[in-house]
């Protein structure tokens, strides 16, 4: 199709005019136009050209100078992906008069148009932009259409400028429109005034970004803007990147600084931030716990604060009195209904349960806490008399006593399946709806008893607004492995409630399932302890070591997933699991291997390319975030049943989850990844039956005791371990470091 390809880089341009706009999606940027091209910097055998990518309102007529990159699509052919477009103004008489007749200005036609030209002449636009009075007086050109038509020019010679300007800043398309979305007419003016309002208002601009801008427009270095924002912006990474619910003054001062620049970084300056700190606490921007000299983002301040308030509000209601030879009678029956023989500590934790208002459970692996959920479940019905059965509510306004939650999906299907008793997420449970949750302390929740497992992945946040829905005589048992990875978001809860001492505790240490034999239990206690068994490398009937470098992890895990393919286990039976994304043994690439070996290109297999990934039908596939409309959460894994690339506005794949099927359109894309392998974070909360688990010394910096005990513990049948000895032992020493900072056990002990 071309005569020639001179260069694939970013430098390749094409110049031309909108012939037909195929697709645009407003929300997105994302279209596809037919150019026809007057240059290019490379020869073109055709002069139409398909112009695909993010862009801004192309207009049929118009002309634009578009940067990027030559394409070959699979079906599509030879395409032009655009990264940069920008709309050359129109000058010619035919130019402007073909621009004041586009869609862009609803109600002039081709005569108005030019009307406009003959009266004012070829620079009409400028004239415009610059007075728009010369308008009136125009026939055919109300005051109302007059002003619509300044409106319009200087809207879009604004966007030029500031879509330059942005580039110019290094900010690419996507970003770029972004911004311009969120400020429209007033984008000049924050890039001007206050550039560091795009840390707050745009994911994606960090302080660095926000500040080269600062640089450029001449904000001085110790602007209350440029300050305030690194103060913010220090404890929200400190937050979201390192869980921190909060920083001593000590070390936000010393961080801030450290971002502000070298000027900064003396004791007088540390002793002005700190002024400073104490008016953005007045101004009520950060709050200062002045006991302790803790500095916090105001929501995460009530968050812990609000969380110890109701937690130890919740403590102090009454116990329950049942005599105490009631309760053991009632755990025997038990006993005998679950054909099992309760070990001391579980039936200590039975007891708590029935009495005390709130519980923290604890305990690793095959310990039984979910036989211990179970019963206790069983027991409080006996004892207060009220109904398991789902039946017995329907249809009545009697509420349905029991509420097990659990962070995921995955976790609360297990935790369903496990105990035969209705669970669900806590989102929920507390009715999210994308943006707030239908339950807050005015509207609770109801029912005797909360149970909510895996409760080491409650970040601050979350596990405040459970809570505070908590109403008065519902009892609260939090259930947990305290040996896991903490949340992903800010907090440690759990950890934090257990030292507080104030929670009544129990952590079970009897292991049930290795007694039955399984060794990767065995192997997950012994990594508690900071080592490796002996045998390590020996093979065993549920685990075994293949030793590999970092450059050899892909094939390895590609051929471990394929050979228990052979044996039977479907695809969503066996889980590549990995710290990192980045490099040759990292999850990106892992992805786009096992996609290539399990679920390969093939000529009439419908695909869907999206940004760097490619979706085909029957991919593995994760969400990525919880679903405003869909009982489908961060973590859950689906199968792709359906796929249209063509569909550009509009469902385009479906995804079968569990419990329900979901569509998405190309803007939700973002929040769906391969899942043949994931991260250990994402896999929190979810078994597999067979974990394949690389560990190479690439990944040192990531591999801690709680991250690879956490992976571990993620298999249910079968771990297939890879890599390379020495860094599995290194990491298992390496203590997970239990340091987030938080006043939570402070509070809950001073409150
Ligand atoms: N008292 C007991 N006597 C005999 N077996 C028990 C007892 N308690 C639990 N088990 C058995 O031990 C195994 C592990 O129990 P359970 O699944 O409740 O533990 P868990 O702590 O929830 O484990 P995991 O977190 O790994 O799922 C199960 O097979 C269970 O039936």
């Amino acid at each position: 199709m071309y005569q020639q390809r001179l260069s694939l880089s970013d430098e390749c341009f094409v110049k031309g005019t909108v012939e037909r706009v195929i697709y645009y999606n407003r929300e997105s940027g994302y279209g596809v136009c037919l150019f026809r091209v007057s240059e290019s910097s490379e020869p073109v055998e055709t002069e139409e050209v398909t112009v695909v990518g993010l862009m801004a309102s192309p207009q049929e007529g118009l002309t634009y100078t578009c940067r990027g990159e030559w394409e070959s699509h699979p079906r599509y052919g030879e395409q032009f992906r655009v990264k940069r477009m920008e709309q050359d103004m129109p000058r010619s008489r035919e130019a402007v008069i073909k621009y004041l007749s586009s869609d862009l200005f609803p109600g002039i036609g081709p005569k108005t148009a030019t009307k406009i030209v003959s009266e004012l002449g070829d620079d009409a636009l400028k004239k415009i932009v610059d007075n728009p009075e010369l308008l009136q007086g125009i026939p055919g050109v109300s005051e109302e259409k007059a002003e619509m038509i300044s409106d319009t020019v200087r809207q879009h010679t604004d966007f030029e400028q500031v879509m330059l300007l942005l580039y110019e800043y290094g900010i690419g398309s996507s970003l770029a429109l972004k911004i311009y979305n969120t400020y429209k007419h007033d984008t000049l003016a924050v890039l001007k005034q206050n550039p560091y309002q795009l840390i707050y208002d745009i994911e994606g601009i960090g302080f660095a970004r926000a500040d080269a801008i600062g640089r450029e427009t001449g904000i001085p270095k110790d602007a209350p803007e440029r300050k305030k924002a690194a103060v913010l912006y220090v404890l929200s990474q400190a937050a979201n990147g390192d869980g921190h619910v909060c920083l001593k003054m000590d070390e936000l001062c010393e961080h801030v600084s450290k971002l502000l620049g070298a000027d900064f970084d003396s004791d007088e300056w540390h002793e002005r931030l700190r002024t400073f700190i104490y008016e953005l606490d007045e101004e009520e921007k950060v709050v200062l716990d002045s006991d302790e000299e803790m500095v916090y983002l105001p929501s995460l301040y009530y968050s812990e604060q609000g969380l110890a308030k109701k937690l130890n509000w919740l403590l102090m209601q009454d116990k329950a009195e049942y005599p105490i030879d009631v309760v053991y009678r009632v755990i025997g029956e038990l006993e005998e209904a679950f054909g099992v023989q309760f070990a001391d500590e579980q039936r200590d934790a039975l007891v708590t349960a029935a009495c005390e208002p709130v519980m923290i459970l604890t305990g690793g692996p095959g310990t039984g806490k979910t036989t211990v959920i179970r019963a206790i479940c069983h027991l409080l019905s006996r004892l207060e008399e009220f109904s398991l059965d789902e039946a017995d509510y329907r249809g009545s306004d009697k509420p349905y006593p029991v509420r097990l939650v659990a962070p995921t999906g995955r976790a609360a299907k297990r935790m369903s399946e496990a105990t035969s008793l209705p669970a669900m997420t806590i989102h929920r449970l507390l009715g999210w709806r994308g943006d707030f949750f239908e339950h807050d302390a005015d509207h609770p929740i109801s029912g005797r008893l909360l149970i909510v497992d895996e409760a080491s992945m409650m970040d601050m946040w979350l596990a405040y607004q459970l809570v505070r829905t908590v109403p008065e005589g519902m009892k609260v048992i939090f259930v947990g492995d305290a040996d896991q990875l903490p949340s992903v978001g800010p907090g440690q809860v759990l950890h934090h409630m257990i030292e507080s001492g104030r929670i009544p505790y129990v952590d079970l240490r009897y292991i049930f399932r290795q007694a039955e034999g399984s060794s990767i239990v065995s192997l997950a206690h012994e990594m508690k302890r900071g080592s490796l068994p002996d045998n390590i490398l020996e093979p065993t009937d549920d685990r075994r070591f293949f030793p590999c470098d970092k450059d050899h992890v892909a094939p390895v895990a590609v051929k471990l997933v394929q050979q228990a393919m052979k044996r039977g286990y479907s695809i969503f039976d066996v889980q590549v699991l990995a710290p990192i994304y980045r490099g040759p043994a990292g999850i990106d690439l892992l992805n786009r291997e096992l996609q290539q070996a399990i679920n390969p290109r093939r000529e009439g297999k419908r695909e869907l390319t999206w940004g760097d990934s490619v979706f085909r039908l029957g991919d593995k596939v994760l969400q990525l975030s919880n679903h405003p409309e869909h009982p489908v959460y961060n973590g859950d894994i689906g199968k792709v049943i359906a796929l249209d690339e063509n569909v550009t506005d509009g469902i385009c794949l479906w995804v079968r989850f569990d419990q329900t099927e979901v569509g998405y359109t190309r803007s939700q894309l973002n929040q769906l990844s391969l899942a043949y392998c994931i991260s250990i974070h994402k896999a929190q909360g979810s078994e597999f039956p067979i974990v394949v688990l690389p560990v190479v010394q690439a990944y040192r910096r990531m591999l801690k005791r709680n991250l690879v005990y956490t992976a571990v513990t993620r298999a249910k049948a079968y771990l297939m371990l890879c890599g390379e000895v020495s860094a599995l032992s290194d990491g298992v020493r390496k203590e997970g470091g239990f340091n987030r900072r938080s006043l939570l056990k402070d509070r809950l002990q001073r409150e």
